[in-house]
């Protein structure tokens, strides 16, 4: 029993499913998928649950959402557990995602109040109210790398709001999506207020299209958003929220301590194996002997990064890939990088046949004339020399993409020159551009998002204000309009 629908666990009754372990091909979950049919019946379910959800009103929606809180508390080490063994990434890393989404309560709250909630001023005999709305119903579709904290990031949001959600998990990660759902379950949510329904593209088809969803809130790749958006073309009345990825710059320009600089690189582009939609793609290095020693150090740091399953112990830096495509999808990418000019520093491998187990590349893409601006979604990172900082910007900015951009420099004037020319909605200074703050907003520009961020702002798109003038009597005003006699 997979799919969740109207508050009951139901069996998928498509085609058959299953959920590996990437680090060694074992199969850990398998069910069948939701057809059509399903899909609408969850849409049914949410749509019959939302009104009585909004008119519960915030606080008592509040307390379901705190206990879920304390579900995820009682849990948490169970969370870590599953996310690690279904993505591949190590344990030390999924013990903070799981962290990520218990952080999530208060700050959806703190949102909550800050960016919609409710607020009234006094006008000559009356009052100006402001109120927030729900959407109504919202499907939330979640990628594969974060797999509890992304979609969490929108579902709690949504039902603190009033909405209904349907949530389709991305179809590597069901496991993660179940047990979710449970605690939920056990958190006391009244039926059809979340549903989940499970599978592949042909699932996430049926729902985006289902004329009764108010809003889609989408994280994944800016592939699957393009097409969501277009889909979504000529529906004003609907709310889409895309979080897409990127291919995110990083310029290194004077830094006297090369070490941290090292330290910040890797971390900006090598955590959960490059898997982050945040993480660096190009590094920006000046040409000349400072430059070089920076790659030197950079290379021979990368060589040593460990890698290994989620559970090896000691914790290696990465684990896993999401599958052994993904895995031989970047060897790909690295092998038409050399074939378009590229020079190897470190070469990425596919360590293990069957496995999303790769090494860490580095690669020199200076000489290649017609850079392809995708997004390599793994342990790749791609070095670009310049020669002086505003062709390092220029060529930063080069990119249809715009969510995350990074300058390590010790010169604050350096780093407002770049503030004003980078174009990407996360700009960080001497800091890793990975590991954004949930306490902020978090979204991108360009092929990167639709201006609908997430985060702390995730509270802007789950709900639409309202705004009333009121009085508690009708009355006369104390002079009439010219003209008026009444
Ligand atoms: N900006 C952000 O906040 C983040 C963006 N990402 C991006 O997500 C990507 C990795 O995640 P994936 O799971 O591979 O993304 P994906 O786009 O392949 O899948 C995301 C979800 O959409 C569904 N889907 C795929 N095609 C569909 C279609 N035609 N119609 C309806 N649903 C469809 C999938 O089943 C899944 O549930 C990377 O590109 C990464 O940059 C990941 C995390 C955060
Ligand atoms: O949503 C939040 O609370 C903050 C955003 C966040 O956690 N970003 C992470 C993951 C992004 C990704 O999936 O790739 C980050 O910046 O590393």
């Amino acid at each position: 029993m997979t799919q969740f629908i109207k508050g009951q666990w139901v069996a998928g009754l498509g085609h058959d499913v299953t959920s590996k372990n990437p680090a060694n091909n074992e199969v850990i979950w398998s069910s069948k998928t939701a057809t059509p049919e399903q899909v609408n019946a969850a849409v049914d379910a949410a749509r019959d649950a939302q009104f009585d959800w909004f008119m519960l009103g915030f606080d008592a929606r509040l307390a379901i959402v705190e206990a879920y809180r304390t579900q995820l508390e009682e849990h948490k080490a169970e969370i870590a557990e599953v996310i690690a063994q279904e993505t591949g990434k190590p344990q030390w890393e999924t013990a903070t995602e799981a962290s990520a989404m218990i952080g999530k309560i208060g700050l959806s709250v703190a949102a909550y109040n800050k960016r919609t909630g409710h607020t009234e001023n006094d006008i000559p005999a009356g009052r100006a109210v402001l109120r927030h709305k729900p959407h109504g119903v919202v499907a939330v579709f979640g990628p594969y790398n974060f797999p509890g904290h992304l979609p969490n990031g929108h579902i709690v949001p949504a039902l603190l709001a009033g909405n209904t959600v349907i949530f389709k998990p991305s179809e590597l990660t069901p496991k993660v999506a179940e047990l979710m759902l449970k605690l939920w379950e056990k958190a006391g949510l009244p039926a059809g207020v979340i549903n989940l329904v499970q599978g592949e593209i042909e699932t996430g088809k049926a729902l985006a299209a289902h004329p009764q969803l108010d809003g889609l809130f989408f994280t994944g790749s800016s592939r699957t958003g393009h097409i969501l958006h277009q889909q979504y073309a000529g529906e004003p009345g609907k709310i889409l929220a895309l979080e897409m990825g990127g291919n995110n710059p990083l310029i290194v320009k004077g830094v006297e301590n090369t070490k941290a600089a090292v330290h910040d690189i890797i971390q900006s582009a090598y955590i959960s194996s490059g898997q982050r939609c945040t993480c660096a793609r190009r590094l920006y290095v000046e040409k000349g002997a400072q430059g070089d020693a920076l790659l030197e150090q950079l290379a021979s740091a990368v060589k040593r990064i460990k890698v290994g399953a989620w559970n090896a112990q000691p914790q290696p830096f990465m684990g896993s890939m999401i599958s052994e495509v993904a895995a031989k999808g970047m060897v790909e990418a690295q092998t038409n990088l050399l074939n378009l000019g590229g020079e190897s520093l470190v070469e990425l491998t596919h360590l293990e046949a069957g496995t999303g187990l790769v090494s860490p590349g580095l690669i020199d893409v200076t000489r290649v004339s017609e850079l392809p601006d995708e997004e390599y979604f793994g342990p790749l990172l791609q070095v670009i020399r310049y020669s002086d900082f505003d062709e390092a910007i220029k060529l930063a900015n080069s990119t249809r993409y715009g969510l995350s951009a990074g300058l390590l420099a010790d010169s604050r004037e350096d780093y407002d020159y770049f503030l004003a020319r980078i174009r990407a909605g996360i700009v960080n200074w001497n800091k890793q551009i990975t590991g954004a703050s949930g306490a902020a907003p978090f979204g991108g520009v360009g092929a990167s998002g639709n201006h609908r961020a997430s985060a702390f702002y995730a509270a802007d798109y789950c709900s639409y204000p309202v705004s009333s003038v009121e009085a508690d009597v009708v009355s006369l005003p104390a002079n009439l309009s010219p003209g008026l006699s009444l």
